[in-house]
């Protein structure tokens, strides 16, 4: 067992109480995971979920470091891709991990992005009523975003993770070497939720990142630095207002146009991902705010700039094939869980880091805008 730190680790704590928990980001960890399991939790068994992508790279690795820990472990390899948070998978998850006999004090281990986590953490959730979970994240979205915080869930017909559970991981263990197989537009997706901290609070890092996105996309020292930043910046948001009450909504940034969208284009990834609404989504709230008069329409421009620049989409009209009317984008709003009394909430801001929660957002303002931005 072997539970060297390389020099480069990084540790983010989350001090959420009795559900307070690591994350550790660096080079390694997946070689390593058992003995950092097995060195904090009691369990000895697991429930491994991945994806047929992951599997093949990175799934063996896992299950023998957890197995030199003394931790058994059952795996279950689930087709890629957003329509992969369903119902249907959902229910398969469930059974594997029953069937794997996991107990409370046990394991449910996400290895793989995004949608791994939200479905596995789901099922965690409610297995036996919520038995432990361990992210192992491997895209780059997933390591800065979707592994930390405990939001879990699956998408439903009516709109985008309408079913799931506040659930917080046991730890999170982010091998940032994995980053390295990564498609260059998975890369980019992940990219928009880092770039979004800095659009929330954080107009330092927006700079910074202005300033040294080509070594993030590099690796590295300055990419291990942009994932704690990121890792700190959502913990700090999550420990103030766990269950999204308030100044949480903060991390929806971009994201009430952005799951609108990818609700219209039915989770096909080919034609959109979540990091690509949610990059269309950011730009479109900065403009938003520039019509409501709260911030500079010089904003919006530098938002789009940037991620233009890193070759993300920004306009509604790079999303391949036809977009549902502004009307039916409006329904898919309408579904958002930010709505309060039927008022919409949308994120909006003063400017580069002063994003703000705005509830009462009137739905007909909301409407013209869509179809003056709508492509079609
Ligand atoms: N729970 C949260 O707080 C939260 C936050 C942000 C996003 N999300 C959710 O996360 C999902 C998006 O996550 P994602 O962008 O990771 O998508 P994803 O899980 O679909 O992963 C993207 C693609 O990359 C592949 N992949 C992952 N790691 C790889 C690696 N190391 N090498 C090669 N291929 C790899 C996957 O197989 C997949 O094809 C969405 O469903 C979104 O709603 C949740
Ligand atoms: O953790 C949060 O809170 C977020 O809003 C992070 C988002 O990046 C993420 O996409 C989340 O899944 C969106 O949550 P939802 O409640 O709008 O479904
Ligand atoms: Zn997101």
């Amino acid at each position: 067992m072997n539970a060297i730190a390389s020099a480069f680790e990084r540790k983010v704590h989350v001090p959420l109480g009795e559900r307070a928990y690591d994350i550790l980001i660096g080079p390694g960890l997946i070689a390593r995971a058992g003995a950092e399991i097995a060195s904090r939790l009691k369990g000895r068994k697991a429930a491994v979920i991945t994806d047929e992508h992951v599997a093949p790279l990175y799934l063996e690795a896992l299950v023998q470091s957890l197995e030199a820990a003394g931790i058994a472990s059952a795996t279950l390899v689930l087709p890629a891709g957003e329509k992969t948070k369903s119902f249907e998978h959902l229910m398969t998850v469930c059974d594997k991990v029953l069937e794997a006999r996991i107990e409370r004090n046990d394991y449910v281990i996400a290895l793989g992005g995004g949608v791994i986590g939200d479905l596995s953490g789901f099922a965690a959730g409610i297995v036996r009523r919520g038995v432990r979970f361990v992210q192992v994240p491997t895209s780059l979205l997933s390591q800065v975003d979707s592994s930390v915080g405990g939001k879990t869930g699956i998408n439903s017909r009516r709109g985008k993770n309408l079913v799931g559970v506040f659930h917080q991981p046991d730890l999170v263990l982010a091998d940032t070497d994995v980053l390295n197989s990564l498609s260059a537009r998975e890369f980019r997706a992940g990219y928009a939720e880092v770039a979004k901290y800095g659009l929330i609070d954080k107009p330092d890092f927006f700079a910074w990142l202005e300033a040294n996105w080509q070594a993030v996309f590099a690796g590295g020292a300055a990419r291990i630095e942009a994932i704690a930043t990121s890792c700190q910046a959502k913990s700090d948001v999550v420990v103030a207002d766990e269950r999204e009450t308030g100044q949480r909504a903060l991390l929806n940034l971009g994201h009430t146009f952005g799951h609108a969208l990818e609700a219209a284009t039915a989770y096909d990834s080919s034609r959109l991902v979540h990091g690509e609404g949610v990059s269309i989504g950011m730009v479109l709230a900065h403009e938003f705010s520039a019509r409501m008069n709260l911030a500079s329409p010089d904003d919006a421009r530098r938002v789009e700039s940037h991620l233009k620049g890193v070759g993300l989409p920004t306009r509604m009209a790079e999303i391949p094939g036809t977009l549902p009317s502004a009307e039916v984008l409006m329904d898919a709003i309408a579904q958002d869980k930010k709505v309060k009394g039927g008022k919409l909430t949308f994120i909006l801001t003063r400017g580069i880091g002063q994003s703000f929660v705005a509830n009462d957002v009137p739905a007909s303002e909301v409407l013209s805008f869509l179809k003056e931005k709508h492509p079609q």
